[in-house]
């Protein structure tokens, strides 16, 4: 059994120029232990389909989809506690921007153990001493001092640290990692996807990578979906999707790596791929 499944997900906002499909019948499953990435361009609908799977899109979102289950339980039916009891404790999810992620009023010690409080309830001292253990686990030095820190005390590293640290306090079965390195200086991102990477075989978790980047594909998964303008383009195991690509569009993102670039200049994708083209290389 499939630990995420969703099928023919569809996500529409309502806006004042009327309604707009964000997600367009996107289906894909993931496995224990595996490593999903969702590739595509700013827009693409990834992270949408992630905060739809996980029922945090606002109100002005419509989410319909053929079945939408974690492992084996229906999201879309079920009542919004029970959902939270699922939420933060075996699906986790890290964000883009972890100083913004965290609550610049409290302490990160705070943060963490109020995670550990609400979905373990351990007494005092015993979320202290698993707030320090998930520190450490992440990297961060002298981590029983840094739990007294206010987020801005701490660098954007640090901070997605943390954010790592609260994500997998709960063991959770399932991390989303939404661009988690893209906010961070390009010497970090590699120590950040290293961590993510060492925690995801570690703790054996499923790990879904939304990200732009196919370096970051090529590094971290094992099966790839990519999207464009709301629909799945292509899926595939990481070497098939790099070897064998089938889509257009997975074509211009492949030939607009750094890699290829010939002179002076890179291609873009607009220049690679014309949108009418994915008529029937989609679906
Ligand atoms: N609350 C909202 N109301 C209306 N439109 C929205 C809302 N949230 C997202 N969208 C739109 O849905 C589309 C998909 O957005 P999404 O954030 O999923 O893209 P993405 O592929 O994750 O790109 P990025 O990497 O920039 O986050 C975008 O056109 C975005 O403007």
């Amino acid at each position: 059994m499939a630990l995420l499944e969703i099928e023919n997900l569809v996500v529409e906002f309502e806006t004042a120029s009327g309604p707009f499909r964000a997600v367009n019948g996107v289906s894909m499953k993931v496995h224990e232990g595996e490593v999903l990435a969702i590739v595509g361009e700013s827009g693409s609908g990834k992270s949408v389909s992630m905060l739809a799977a996980m029922g945090l899109l606002p109100w002005t979102a419509k989410v319909t989809a053929d079945k939408l289950t974690f492992n084996g339980r229906d999201l879309l039916s079920m009542s919004a506690n029970e959902r939270r009891k699922i939420i933060g404790k075996e699906i986790a999810m890290i964000f883009q921007e972890p100083v913004a992620s965290l609550n610049p009023c409290f302490t990160v010690g705070f943060q963490i153990e109020e995670v550990l409080r609400m979905h373990l309830g351990l007494d005092r001292a015993a979320r202290r001493k698993r707030a320090i253990e998930l520190f450490e686990a992440v990297g961060i030095a002298d981590p029983a001092e840094r739990l007294g820190s206010y987020p801005h005390q701490m660098s954007g590293g640090q901070c997605q640290r943390v954010m790592i640290a609260i994500a997998i306090a709960c063991n959770p079965k399932l991390l989303i990692a939404d661009e988690p390195t893209t906010a961070l200086d390009v010497t970090i991102q590699k120590q950040i996807l290293d961590l993510l990477m060492k925690l995801q075989a570690d703790y054996g978790m499923g790990l879904i990578m939304i990200t732009h980047n196919m370096g970051v594909v090529a590094e971290t998964a094992d099966r790839v979906v990519v999207q464009y303008k709301g629909r799945k383009m292509e899926e595939a195991d990481v070497l098939t999707l790099f070897e064998n690509p089938k889509s257009n569009y997975t074509r211009a993102l492949l030939a607009a790596l750094p890699d290829n670039a010939t002179g002076d200049r890179l291609p873009t994708i607009s220049e690679l791929f014309v949108d009418d083209q994915i008529e029937g290389a989609a679906r």
